[in-house]
């Protein structure tokens, strides 16, 4: 299978603390691949310096063939990589409608002579897209209201929508299931399959075990920063080092 995502080394180094310490793994094109670890144990961070958001001490991270470490998050993301992050960060005074036209808007792209050559076309694109979205996340209806009206878990929705209006060819997903309930959580494992199952690459950080080890082909783990095990789900629910890690740990 062609890698999509290759990280080779990264290395994050936060005063005396290494947050990320020498984590290699490659991502292959379609892959569903779950990053866990106790807390602390440095996923967030790693999403941070994949997405470009923490530029990383040392290492690389290689996307579509190309190194990518150190470009600005834009760029990265308009090379086709969107995230969503643990602390939602939806715009609650736009409407539902208008918080993904930004995700659109950043696929489709505007430039200063986009009013006088094919603004209407883009604007009508854009539309359209956000329509689309709406619908794949079942949030049609609510395109008028407030995000900030909206419940909790459907604004997580929200996020992903906002994400996915950006076309990516890689989702990262920072743990889109927390504050979810087991029914609502359920639903998203069968959405993240779904739109796994269009041939989008996913990754996953979440601390639901029964939802990773439930849709993921394959687990990273992490625990102290480094990575200590990379494997399927039914091998790592065995590994004596990644049960160490849990029972050593608050999780
Ligand atoms: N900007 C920062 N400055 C200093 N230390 C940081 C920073 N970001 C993260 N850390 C530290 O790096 C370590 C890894 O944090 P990180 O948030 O990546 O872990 P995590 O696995 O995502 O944890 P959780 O599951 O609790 O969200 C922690 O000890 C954290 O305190």
């Amino acid at each position: 299978m062609t890698a999509i995502l290759e990280l080779d080394s990264l290395t994050r180094v936060f005063g005396g603390l290494k947050a990320v310490d020498n984590v290699s793994t490659k991502v292959s094109e379609g892959e569903l691949c779950g990053l866990i670890g106790p807390n602390g144990a440095g996923k967030t961070t790693l999403f941070n310096l994949i997405s470009g958001f923490t530029p990383p001490s040392s290492g690389d991270v290689r996307f579509k063939g190309e190194s990518i470490t150190g470009l600005p998050v834009h760029k990265i993301a308009h090379k086709g990589m969107s995230r969503t992050f643990q602390n939602l960060r939806v715009f609650p005074n736009m409407t539902v409608f208008d918080n993904i036209s930004v995700g659109a808007l950043g696929m489709i792209g505007v430039s200063p002579f986009s009013s006088i050559w094919g603004g209407k076309a883009k604007a009508k694109e854009i539309s359209e897209r956000s329509w689309e979205m709406l619908e794949k996340v079942g949030l049609t209806a609510h395109a008028d209201d407030l995000a900030a009206n909206l419940s909790y878990g459907k604004r997580k929705y929200l996020e992903i929508a906002r994400a996915l209006a950006m076309n990516p060819d890689l989702l990262i997903l920072d743990e889109p299931a927390a504050g979810m309930n087991d029914s609502e959580t359920a639903e998203l494992a069968q959405f993240i399959t779904d739109l796994n199952k269009t041939g989008l690459t996913i990754m996953l950080v979440e601390h639901d075990m029964g939802l990773v080890m439930g849709i993921c082909q394959r687990l990273v783990v992490l625990a102290s920063g480094q990575k200590i095990a990379d494997d399927v789900p039914s091998k790592v629910r065995q590994d004596p080092a990644v049960l160490e890690a849990y029972l050593g740990g608050d999780d």
